[in-house]
């Protein structure tokens, strides 16, 4: 279990972070190239320069999403390990989140799931408010996040909104990719401000990236790191990049933004960026190049042996792990056997005395920061909000009501006679085929814009997946049977289906069908990360289940007849003929007793077709259990193959 550290906790301290000629490759291409750079607690470290620069791909490779070539990345000295991956926060450019959910319910969910269960509900919420104000976010807490094509938040509320979820877990260090990419110059500076004041006041360590900043916004950057096709051009104090311009002799003329002039430079023609490309080169090798930057192994020095810190980790209330301080005497005692190479190195010495600058980040090992049942509680609640509103929004009630006057208009009031016999299999494959259809094509296209969100939480060590699918489940599956249900309370009786027993089956049928569809469509929306694609593949593969589910076609080629076995509609529909004609009114014969279908009701003695002798003449010898279970077994496959599908092929890589 973690102990929390609130507003004391030596974290707070600040996290220095240093890399090092970090090279990355991408098909081939060199899109990194010796870049440094270091980013200090209390300073906002901006990495500037044109767009296709390296900006997020720098970012990525900082926080373990892209892999570097070669390099180094130090926090406080110690090289980064996914432990301490994950207590970073990472802001991507894309603010995605679930569009119909408030602000203050994203905030809410937040907070329960990132902060440890150690923190009581109270602290949590304290919490939560504390950084509602930070940000100034108050006054649209109620407001939906929304997204590009359903309205809510503005475009700077919901960055704000992105960095609220990150800074709520207290982070060692936070990156921003262009926090201020789509917002306009008053949002823009306005983020900036609150972003400076935060990075000041909470002395944490702060990245962000601009392509091309205000002039306002510009004079009040602290730190600026100059990228251009892969290289740093100046790294260093953002009121002195001028100076660096001027010494190569490229004056700004007055009154014009130092950042616009700066991107012209570096797009400018070939003579003027080989000019920049030397002075860099230059600048690397002058005084002004930070020292630490220029060497090539971790630096020990920057966490020096400090008896003191000993002395005051000794008051501190003893860790629930074993004791750092014993540890680390050991370690140092050793120090001098490391000659030898017989003892420990001197990396874990420097570890050690990390344990007991930083114990949050060696304290609690477990990848999660709550528990199973925490986070399945809060993603049922969310699913569900965020389900509802999908289904039962104005459109989708106008669908239902059509469909049922559709339905109503064709099939009303069938007689129960052999001439309407097509008919009245006609509607049963009709009802089970749009309630396959209706929830598989909502699942696909639904879960693109899931995914973005799942991912992102899911990269950041949110939740379990398996919570996340469980709770998908339980939340989304009562929700998805309430249209179907509402549909055949009406249609079934306007149709003159069989009786009642029939409309209890008939419901209990419709439902799993519907399941079904879902859990399909779910899987074609997980494999295929287009929606566009899954669309299509979703078509192709309902109009092949359609085609093989018994109404259409009886009469299949040899070779071609077992994969009907395969169609979850050919269960659901005879499932359903079962319901309809096995027991009930029986269906009158025909009239021209002669031209009937049926041997038996050439006789004139019999008026109705037996039940048994309609569902021999369908081709059902099987019981309703009997196509019910294999039913039952596609909705268990299409969901677990989903949820596979996501363990180990879509999943967010932490390197
Ligand atoms: N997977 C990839 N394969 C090959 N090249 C890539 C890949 N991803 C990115 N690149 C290239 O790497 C370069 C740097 O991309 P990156 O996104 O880091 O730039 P950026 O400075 O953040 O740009 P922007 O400001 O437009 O977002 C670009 O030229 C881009 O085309």
């Amino acid at each position: 279990m973690s102990i929390y550290k609130p507003k004391d906790s030596p974290v707070n301290a600040g996290m220095e972070v240093v890399f090092r000629d970090i090279n990355v490759k991408k098909s081939n291409e060199r899109i990194l190239r010796n870049v440094s750079g270091i980013a200090k607690p209390g300073r906002l470290l901006t990495v500037m320069g044109p767009s296709g620069c390296g900006k997020t791909t720098l970012l990525d490779a900082l926080m373990g999403r892209n892999a570097y070539q070669s390099g180094e990345i130090t926090l406080n000295g110690q090289p980064f390990n996914k432990q301490i991956k994950r207590k970073l926060s990472y802001v991507i450019k894309d603010a995605v989140f679930f569009p119909n959910v408030t602000l203050r319910e994203t905030l809410r969910f937040a907070a329960m799931l990132r902060l440890p269960d150690a923190i009581p509900i109270k602290q949590k919420l304290a919490r939560m408010e504390s950084i509602i104000d930070t940000l100034d976010i108050r006054k649209c807490l109620d407001i939906e996040m929304g997204n590009s094509t359903t309205s809510g938040l503005t475009d700077g509320d919901r960055m704000r909104a992105s960095i609220a979820c990150e800074l709520i877990t207290n982070p060692l260090m936070i990156v921003i990719d262009e926090p201020t990419a789509d917002l306009d110059a008053f949002t823009s500076i306005a983020l900036i401000k609150t972003l400076k004041a935060y990075t000041q006041k909470s002395n944490k360590t702060v990245i962000m990236t601009t392509q091309k900043p205000s002039s306002q916004i510009f004079h009040m950057l602290d730190q600026l790191l100059l990228l251009s096709e892969g290289q740093v051009v100046y790294f260093g104090d953002s009121h002195k990049v001028m100076n660096f311009f001027e010494n190569i002799g490229l004056h700004i003329e007055p009154n014009f933004n130092p950042a616009d002039f700066i991107l012209e430079k570096l797009e400018g023609d070939k003579e003027t960026r080989e000019k920049i490309s030397d002075a860099a080169l230059d600048f690397r090798n002058s005084d002004q190049w930070p020292e630490i930057l220029s060497k090539s192994s971790t630096n020990f020095s920057s966490l020096q042996l400090n008896l003191e810190m000993i002395e005051e980790a000794r008051k501190r209330p003893t860790l629930d792990r074993k004791n750092p301080i014993v540890n680390i005497k050991r370690k140092i005692s050793n120090r001098g056997k490391k000659a030898t190479g017989d003892e420990e190195d001197i990396g874990s010495v420097d570890m050690s005395l990390m344990e007991l600058e930083y114990p949050e980040l060696f304290v609690d090992k477990d990848k999660w920061p709550t528990s199973f049942f925490t986070q399945f509680k809060h993603l049922t609640v969310r699913t569900f909000w965020q389900c509802k509103s999908r289904i039962f929004s104005k459109m989708k009630l106008i669908e239902s009501v059509l469909l049922c006057v559709i339905v109503s208009l064709v099939w009303f009031q069938l007689p129960r006679i052999e001439e309407t016999l097509r008919d009245r299999m006609g509607a049963i494959f009709f009802i089970v085929t749009i309630w396959g259809i209706i929830p598989l094509i909502d699942a696909v296209t639904s879960f693109a814009t899931e995914r973005a969100v799942i991912d992102k939480e899911r990269t950041a060590n949110w939740y379990r997946l398996s919570a996340y699918y469980v709770a998908k489940m339980t939340s989304e599956i009562p929700l998805l049977l309430i249209p179907p249900i509402f549909f055949l309370i009406f249609t079934y009786w306007i149709i003159g289906l069989n009786n009642v027993g029939g409309f209890f089956g008939m419901i209990f049928t419709i439902i799993i069908t519907a399941v079904t569809g879902q859990s399909l469509g779910l899987f074609v929306g997980i494999a295929f990360t287009n929606v566009k694609t899954g669309v299509s593949v979703s078509v192709i593969a309902m109009t092949a289940i359609m085609l093989l589910g018994g109404f259409f076609t009886r009469n299949l080629p040899f070779w071609l007849d077992w994969v009907k076995y395969f169609s979850f509609i050919h269960y659901a529909f005879h499932c359903s003929l079962v319901l309809e004609f096995y027991d009930g009114e029986g269906v009158q014969c025909l009239q021209a007793k002669n031209e009937s279908n049926f041997m038996i009701c050439k006789d004139v003695n019999v008026t109705h077709i037996p039940p048994e002798d309609i569902l021999s003449n369908l081709d059902i010898h099987l019981s309703y259990i009997e196509y019910f279970l294999p039913l039952l077994f596609f909705a268990a496959l299409f969901r677990l193959l989903g949820y596979f599908l996501l363990r180990f092929v879509h999943y967010p890589k932490l390197l």
